[in-house]
């Protein structure tokens, strides 16, 4: 038997309920807002990690937030896409995607890391509703044609969000459901020719978007409150790898300055950060997934975690 001294277990107590008390502004500010979660598939490290972000999502159901999670999945897919013998590889940090590839993509996402998500979630309480882009129409996507620098850029079936439906998600979070969405979505036509020979506005095939592009077109669309991007490093690094020079807090000019600098995955998340504080988003974080409870710590703290990305002219609040 183990047993704590009276001042060590005062001591333990304080720091629990000053913990809460440093909540407390936080969740009155919060109640009734919605915000978007992305959670990456690098950030899916392990059972106990995936299991601390289901609890902080339904900890925040419970506290009058509103949360809509939008996951990726790039290691699962390429995982499957090695075991299948089929080629994948990235540029300027989208994966270039063949029909083969699509349907393995669809597969992985809708099939496997969201209803895996949505289990964990569900341990909870009935709360997780899993969806894709195609589901109720939620998202619609066109080709990328251009890369970041403008230049013309082929990556086959990758998509970029046009129009996102916030019904769907709406109706969702009025009932108390947490969506959990999956970035796959439904290709609009180009011209009406195109349009003429598919499904209406529509042409039948679907796109790979990048997980973080189409979580932050969904927080753009529902007038979020946050954009919160878990990934596996800690945020964002002025000279990556450089493990002295992470960034705690920049405006959007100084990212938008950084960005033709930046290199791989973080190229279309601190886009995505980036289009959600341009889009009306107040702020947007990278937050270190590795780490348990790190939504919980970015929202509920004074100091936050990770790297917030205010809109020009703010400070972090
Ligand atoms: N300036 C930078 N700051 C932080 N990470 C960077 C930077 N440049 C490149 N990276 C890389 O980007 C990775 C995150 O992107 P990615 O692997 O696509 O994440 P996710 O799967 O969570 O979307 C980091 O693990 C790191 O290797
Ligand atoms: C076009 C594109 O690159 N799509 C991504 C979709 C999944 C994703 O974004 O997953 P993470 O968030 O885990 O990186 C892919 O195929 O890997």
């Amino acid at each position: 038997m183990s047993r704590l001294s009276d001042s060590t277990r005062y001591e333990t107590a304080r720091t629990k309920a000053e913990t809460l008390m440093e909540a407390l502004p936080w969740i009155q500010r919060y109640a009734g807002s919605t915000m978007v979660f992305k959670y990456g598939g690098n950030a899916m490290v392990n059972d106990d990690l995936r299991r601390a972000f289901a609890q902080d999502i339904v900890f925040l159901r419970h506290v009058g937030i509103r949360p809509v999670v939008v996951h990726g999945g790039g290691p699962q897919i390429s995982t499957m896409l090695d075991s299948l013998g089929i080629h994948s590889e990235f540029r300027d940090g989208l994966r270039v995607t063949s029909e083969a590839a699509m349907s393995v993509i669809r597969m992985v996402l809708t099939g496997q890391v969201g209803r895996e998500l949505v289990g964990l979630i569900n341990a909870h309480g009935p709360y997780a509703v899993g969806m894709s882009g195609e589901d109720a129409g939620l998202l619609q996507a066109r080709r990328v044609r251009t890369g970041s620098d403008g230049a013309p850029l082929d990556l086959g079936l990758v998509g970029t969000v046009t129009r996102v439906n916030t019904a769907a998600v709406e109706q969702l979070l009025d009932i108390g459901k947490i969506p959990v969405i999956a970035s796959v979505a439904p290709e609009l036509a180009e011209t009406d020719d195109d349009a003429a020979a598919g499904l209406g506005a529509l042409t039948g095939q679907v796109l790979n978007v990048n997980a973080d592009t189409a979580a932050a077109e969904v927080a753009v669309a529902l007038g979020a409150e946050k954009f919160v991007a878990l990934t596996d490093v800690e945020g964002l690094y002025a000279n990556w790898p450089d493990r002295s020079s992470l960034i705690s807090s920049l405006t959007a000019g100084e990212l938008r300055e950084m960005l033709p600098a930046l290199e791989a995955g973080m190229i279309p998340k601190m886009r995505a950060a980036l289009r959600a504080v341009e889009g009306g988003v107040p702020r947007a974080s990278i937050v270190d997934g590795r780490s348990p409870h790190s939504s919980l710590l970015e929202i509920f703290t004074d100091t936050g975690i990770g790297t917030e990305v205010a809109p020009d002219g703010e400070d972090r609040a």
